[in-house]
């Protein structure tokens, strides 16, 4: 034996030439003898009788009745007697209808036999009545295996060369023929001798050992392997069953899926399970399963189903398959896949993966219909089948080797898949490559979100601003606050308003209690100082008296002996009055401008240390208060002022109070030190006898003396306008008093 190799996937990577039986192998042996044969014993009377005087019926039956002499020579049981041609046309015909019967009884795969069923059948196959059965493993491993540049799909059948193509040709799964390099019939010679195959490894012009052979039959594997071909068994469900130490022998399958490559990559659902047989030892099919095997799917897939049938010898010849293949695939693949990527990846980014099928179908089929003309040209030159029995005669085999041009194989529906796969993996390395550029471009533009750590410093710089934000509310607070405003002091009077305006507001009140309070106590206090300072004023008093006395009474003696001592006094208290006004007329508008009281608070909102500007200005103010008491005392004297009046609020501070309470509230606003140890008893005196509400916070009745009230009322109207000068001039206008808003 030449080759007696047994592992499938090494005898496939040894051979190019796929060389099949049929019956068996990639048909049912059901069809043909359910099928075929009745088909012909039904019709062959029929068809006799019609086509008698057909040139290739009258050639099978003349060799019909040269076999029949000859099986009658031999003495072969059972043979059958054809009558000669000198016999009746209805004789002869009996006598051929009987031979034929005879013979497809004892499935006897002679030639003229064969001839003349094949004639039949064709009948059959045109009018539609038969269609070649194939297994469905077989059209995907035939367009498999002639994908591969160099390797070929030859068939060697008894049944004739015609009854092959019609069978092919006319298959369940379609026209099989343009995956068929050529076929060959007993014409060869018989499957079982040896001499035939090496006939046939000449007609293909190859070598025996780049053949591999699959039959259903043992001998034939035999003879196949005794001309030096590589041979496997096929084992269908329905074949006869495997002889003692076939497997053994031989390697076999239970479907020509086996042969695939396990390169493909597809995904398994897109697959169908093969149709495994489980068999027994020697490869003889004990049950299949339902679902019919495809060729697409990968020899690796045939492997696990059949290590799931516990099929030891099945599974030697899975893996050598799926060697095999492996390197015949790639081999192939790499040829299709690198021109189909040339011309997908020009495009990387606008050629979906899915584009790229198309192409390659789109190839596969112009390939087909170029291989499929190609078929029938050769088909024409093609000589006619013939029987073992007529060796000597013109070869049955196909020795119209076409020489196709040998350009990378067609990329077959089946196998495209596995480019494309290659192709996707090609396409995604760009699309990644210009994905990865694009997300650079990207990040730049799109802000990480921020880390734990940023959150934090920037949860505590909130707080920071959160913090410095009370601060501030805080500030401003103070500020409007009447408790721990720094100007304090000057807010008595607008307290006052305030009160009189029926604002009961708790913080005025507690204000004006403990002014009050401290009022009633300055208000004590005077009355002891006045007793020691009224015989002075009283003096200056007289002496202002005795000097208008004189004026008055050389210009009109008798009203001045009319006039009152009271009235005299009202009318120089106007007198004063009016001179006073007339001199701060006179003075500089601008010196004796208020400042904004606005100006002024934000001054004092704007001072970092709130407690410690608060006692300044409090000084400040007293200072600025006590020096305008002593210069108002030195400047004015205080005989010429005592009858002087409150000092009206000029515009500039009218403008100033507007502005703070939007109003203009009064015409005079006293200025009160509440607080002040010294100074503040006797201005709060003033304060009380300016408002002419003394005797009502005092609880007093008003039984004091007139002269003394008038004196005291002088006396405190001259302060109290000393004190409400807030237009005096000064170089500091951050220390003058502030009005404070009412509504603040
Ligand atoms: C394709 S012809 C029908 C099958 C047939 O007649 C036959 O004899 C098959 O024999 P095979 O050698 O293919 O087993
Ligand atoms: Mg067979």
């Amino acid at each position: 034996m030449a080759n007696e190799l047994k592992e499938i996937n090494d005898i496939v990577k040894k051979c190019r030439i796929l060389l099949l039986d049929i019956e068996g192998t990639t048909t049912s042996i059901s069809f043909v003898k359910d099928k075929l044969f009745p088909y012909a014993e039904e019709k062959v009377k029929q068809f006799l009788e019609t086509q008698w005087e057909q040139e290739d019926v009258k050639e099978a039956v003349t060799a019909l009745r040269k076999l029949a002499l000859e099986d009658k020579e031999k003495s072969v049981d059972g043979v059958v007697h054809i009558p000669g041609e000198d016999a009746s046309k209805e004789d002869q015909i009996e006598g051929v209808v009987n031979n034929v019967k005879w013979q497809m009884s004892a499935d006897r795969k002679v030639g003229p036999l064969k001839q003349l069923q094949g004639l039949i059948w064709k009948q059959g196959y045109d009018n539609g009545d038969i269609k070649g059965h194939v297994y469905d493993d077989v059209s995907p491993a035939l367009e498999q295996w002639q994908s591969v540049e160099g390797q070929k799909v030859y068939i060697y059948s008894s049944g004739s060369v015609q009854a092959q193509k019609m069978l092919f040709g006319q298959s369940e799964a379609g026209d099989l023929l343009r995956f068929i390099e050529g076929h060959f019939d007993t014409a060869v010679g018989a499957k079982q001798e040896a001499g035939s195959y090496t006939a046939i490894a000449e007609s293909i012009g190859c070598k025996p050992d780049e053949i591999l052979f699959l039959t259903d039959v043992v001998k034939e594997a035999e003879a196949a392997r005794a001309a030096g071909m590589h041979a496997a068994l096929v084992s269908r469900e329905g074949n006869a069953p495997l002889p003692a130490g076939a497997a053994a022998a031989f390697a076999v399958l239970h479907s020509l899926a086996q042969l695939a490559s396990n390169k493909r990559k597809t995904e398994p659902q897109d697959e169908l399970p093969a149709k495994i047989a489980k068999t027994d030892n020697e490869g003889n099919i004990k049950s299949i399963p339902d679902v019919e095997p495809v060729v697409s799917a990968s020899v690796e897939k045939e492997t696990k189903k059949s290590e799931e049938m516990e099929v030891e010898e099945e599974e030697k010849v899975i893996g050598s398959t799926k060697e095999v293949n492996e390197q015949k695939e790639a081999d192939a693949a790499s040829v299709v896949t690198e021109t189909i990527v040339e011309e997908v990846t020009d495009e990387p980014m606008d050629v979906p993966v899915a584009d790229v099928e198309p192409i390659v179908i789109e190839e596969m089929v112009e390939n087909t219909e170029e291989k499929k003309t190609e078929q029938m040209e050769t088909e024409s030159t093609k000589s006619e089948p013939s029987t073992n029995e007529s060796k000597g005669k013109e070869d049955t085999v196909d020795k119209k080797e076409k020489e196709k041009p040998k350009k990378a194989a067609p990329v077959a529906e089946e196998t495209s898949p596995m480019v494309i796969t290659e192709i996707e993996e090609v396409m995604n390395e760009k699309v990644l490559e210009e994905a990865e550029e694009i997300i650079d471009d990207i990040e730049p533009i799109v802000e990480e979100p921020p880390a734990n750590e940023d959150i934090e410093v920037l949860q505590s710089a909130g707080e920071v601003l959160e913090k410095e934000c009370d601060e501030i509310l805080s500030k401003v607070e103070d500020v409007t606050n009447l408790d721990t405003m720094s100007v304090k002091p000057l807010l008595k009077p607008i307290a006052e308003e305030t009160m009189e305006a029926g604002d009961s507001n708790d913080t005025v009140d507690r204000i004006l209690d403990t002014e009050i309070e401290q009022m009633k106590q300055n208000e004590k206090s005077e009355n002891v100082d006045t007793k020691n300072t009224e015989p002075e004023i009283k003096e200056e008093e007289t002496k202002a008296l005795t000097v208008d006395e004189k004026k008055s009474s050389e210009g009109a003696t008798d009203k001045a002996s009319e006039v009152s001592p009271e009235e005299k006094l009202a009318e120089q208290r106007e007198e004063i009055k009016s001179e006073e006004i007339a001199k701060e007329s006179e003075k500089d508008p601008e010196d004796s401008k208020a400042e904004s009281i606005e100006d002024k608070i934000t001054k004092e909102t704007n001072k970092s240390e709130p407690e410690s500007t608060e006692a300044s200005v409090e000084v400040d103010v007293e200072q600025k208060i006590s020096e305008k008491i002593s210069d108002s005392d030195t400047k004015v004297p205080v005989e010429s002022k005592e009858n002087t009046v409150g000092v009206e609020v000029k515009p500039e501070s009218e403008s100033a109070e507007s502005q703070m309470n939007g109003k203009r509230n009064r015409e005079t606003v006293p200025v009160s030190l509440n607080g002040d140890a010294s100074k503040d008893e006797e201005l709060s005196s003033r304060l009380s006898a300016e408002n002419g509400k003394q005797e009502e916070l005092n609880g007093s009745n008003g039984d004091s003396v007139v002269t003394e009230k008038v004196q005291e009322d002088n006396k405190v109207e001259a302060e109290v306008s000393d004190i409400k000068v807030k237009t005096v001039p000064t170089e500091e206008p951050r220390t003058d008093p502030i009005e404070q808003p009412t509504e603040a």
